[in-house]
């Protein structure tokens, strides 16, 4: 269960107060609203990016308000995915899984589980250059599920692809979230992707929060 309790977040002079959003465990959330109203920055205070001034945010009952962000197990795919140049496939994925200090064998049949549901398998000694959009994605959500974070923050994440390769890539993402019992946080703009992906839907509108069960079901 993700709980974000009555938070109020800065980002330089603006201000959201009051942001209240409840996800039950394993399921998906979505949240919607226009540009620069503030969903990035609700995001990113989940993951520990960004200090809540007032209010608490829980993962299953832990208050994790001041935890540090690699103490949250939260995995985040960013809006601008971005991938290391200089790493390959098979080192992204492994990349949380080495600073958390899992054991080789350990780290390798993750990797190898993982490329094989993100059907990324013959892309593990590549490097993000000349990968297909559709490919890096996989790989950035390779690397976010890695060390089996109990929530994925996924931040318009499939803004850049077609609409064959994002129809793709939305069904991947259910596989992937449900097999892993993951709790979700998505922003997209996108109401088709929202009523594709989504169990539980906010706006964010005028800086209030507003469940919307109604809209996309
Ligand atoms: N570090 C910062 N300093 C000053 N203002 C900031 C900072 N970070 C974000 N903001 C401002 O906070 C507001 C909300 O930004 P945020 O990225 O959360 O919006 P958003 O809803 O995710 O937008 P979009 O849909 O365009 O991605 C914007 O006006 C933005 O310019």
């Amino acid at each position: 269960m993700i709980s974000i309790k009555d938070c109020t977040i800065q980002a330089g002079k603006f201000k959201i107060s009051h942001i209240n959003i409840e996800i039950p465990t394993g399921s998906y959330g979505i949240l919607m609203g226009k540009t620069g109203s503030g969903k990035t920055t609700i995001l990113e205070a989940l993951c520990g990016l960004r200090k809540v001034s007032a209010g608490q945010i829980l993962i299953n009952g832990v208050d994790i308000t001041k935890k540090r962000p690699a103490e949250r197990n939260i995995g985040f795919l960013p809006q601008d995915i971005a991938l290391f140049d200089h790493m390959s496939v098979y080192e992204h994925i492994a990349f949380g899984m080495r600073i958390q200090k899992w054991n080789k064998v350990d780290i390798d049949k993750r990797v190898r589980e993982l490329a094989e549901q993100l059907k990324i398998n013959h892309l593990l000694e590549r490097k993000p250059a000349g990968l297909s959009g559709g490919e890096r994605q996989r790989t950035a959500m390779g690397r976010a599920l890695a060390v089996r974070p109990q929530v994925l923050c996924l931040d318009e994440p499939l803004s850049t692809l077609d609409d064959d390769t994002h129809e793709d890539v939305i069904n991947l993402i259910k596989e992937v979230t449900q097999e892993n019992q993951v709790t979700s946080l998505h922003i997209t703009h996108r109401k088709s992707e929202a009523a594709l992906l989504g169990d539980h839907f906010f706006e964010l509108c005028d800086g209030r929060i507003i469940q919307d069960q109604e809209t996309f079901s």
